[in-house]
């Protein structure tokens, strides 16, 4: 009777949950010791239970190859009941309360079978999960996800050796076919950025091109900017001279996550184009000089762009890391958008620029480089979290057009395409 009520639960669950995906399921995850393993932060049984400092009793699951066990407390388990009485699967949102959680959280019996686990509660609620979905959706489920998404990051250097020749990626088939948009994804979150070739160089299909890849976001420069043919904002960016390798909105709270550029029109000397992949160098950073890496994770330094009617600043560490895996999120380097230095004290000024200098030493290396020519006709997206840009000075007429996408847009259509978790 029980198991029957349960299947009518199952059946209206999204899909979704059940997704077997086998970066989960596979025999390295499974063999994998969820308890002892100690890959995040922290020990999640201290952590996690400060209620009365007791004990609580865990529910252990068994997984497919016997030998382990995860072992899951009552109370994450009640509150990540997909039911429709505690979820609602048509808005993917929860419905359970967090004050009654607590109370409603006593296991009365427990049954695993066919890679699902049934939990009859105290209160009479019963809950039916999928093994799978409970290992992806744990802590130690994601943190293990997170690290295998890092090492599937293909970091390069200026020669770009490590990189296989890709097939290059055509504005029709970009247009028209949802796999080589979902290939664009892959391609920004695996390498950094991608290259869009055969895009007609007029305003209107830039547009068209960019829009079909995300949305634009709207900041300080506009939707779609061009520079090149005005000096609407007061930035390097719309001169001609040399640009450093750097990271774009250091001054914003979150920076854009990616950029896009297409130099429509070029007709003079100079302008080439650099990226340097900053993961690459933050590696590099971590083997020369492990202080220093660890310094600039930590050191707080502030950016800002200012203009008449406009003065953003924010501040946070060079090197960012997710606060859950410790996996490097982002790198916020922009050494023309710092601000007067007021978040070290003077005493410790001398390190500060120490390890700096360690960094823009690395960033600045040819080696790291790769150069090329922005060309009319070809789009480059760009991820402003991963990679620093620059370009030569130049003389002549220089049309360049492009946008940014938040990180959050992205990121959420990279989850769609299943590119990320
Ligand atoms: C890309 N676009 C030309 C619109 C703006 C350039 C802004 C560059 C600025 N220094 C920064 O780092 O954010
Ligand atoms: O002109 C370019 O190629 C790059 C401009 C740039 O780096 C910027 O606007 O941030």
């Amino acid at each position: 009777m029980g198991i029957l009520k349960f299947k009518s639960h199952l059946s209206k669950l999204p899909s979704l949950l059940f997704r077997n995906n086998n970066l989960h399921t596979s025999k390295t995850f499974l063999k994998f010791n969820l308890l002892s393993a100690n890959y995040c932060s922290g020990n999640p049984l201290q952590l996690q239970d400060n209620e009365h400092f007791t004990l609580p009793k865990f529910l252990d699951v068994h997984l497919s190859n016997a030998s382990q066990t995860l072992k899951l407390h009552p109370t994450w388990l009640r509150d990540h009941c997909r039911c429709p009485d505690c979820y609602n699967a048509v808005t993917y949102q929860r419905k359970n309360d967090i004050l009654k959680l607590n109370e409603h959280s006593t296991i009365s019996a427990h049954s695993q079978s066919d890679g699902l686990l049934h939990v009859l509660w105290s209160d009479g609620h019963k809950s039916i999960y999928s093994i799978p979905w409970l290992i992806s959706n744990t802590y130690e489920g994601r943190c293990r996800t997170q690290e295998e998404e890092a090492r599937r990051l293909i970091t390069w250097d200026g020669s770009m050796g490590n990189l296989p020749s890709l097939e290059p990626i055509l504005y029709h088939n970009a247009m028209h076919d949802d796999n080589t948009l979902s290939e664009i994804y892959r391609r920004v979150i695996q390498y950094g950025f991608v290259q869009i070739e055969q895009v007609p160089s007029t305003e209107i299909d830039t547009k068209m091109i960019i829009e079909r890849v995300c949305r634009m976001s709207r900041t300080v420069f506009g939707k779609f900017w061009e520079t090149g043919t005005n000096f609407d904002h007061m930035d390097t960016g719309y001169l001609n001279g040399y640009l450093e390798g750097h990271t774009d909105n250091t001054y914003f709270t979150e920076a854009q996550g990616f950029l896009v550029f297409h130099c429509t029109h070029f007709n003079g000397k100079g302008g080439e184009s650099f990226l340097v992949d900053g993961f690459h160098v933050a590696k590099q950073l971590k083997q020369l000089d492990p202080i220093a890496y660890d310094y600039l994770s930590k050191a707080n330094i502030t950016a800002e762009y200012i203009e008449p009617g406009e003065h953003f600043s924010s501040g946070g560490a060079i090197l960012r890391h997710d606060p859950v895996s410790h996996q490097l999120e982002q790198i916020r380097f922009n050494m023309l958008d710092r601000a007067p230095l007021t978040s070290v004290p003077q005493s410790e000024v001398g390190t500060f620029y120490r390890h700096l200098r360690t960094l823009a030493m690395l960033v600045r290396q040819k080696e790291n480089e790769y150069w090329f020519r922005l060309s009319p006709g070809t789009v480059m997206v760009i991820d402003n979290w991963r990679l620093l840009h620059g370009r030569n000075s130049y003389e002549g007429k220089r049309v360049l057009r492009g946008c940014y996408y938040s990180r959050s847009d992205f990121m959420s259509k990279a989850r769609h395409y299943g590119i990320i978790l």
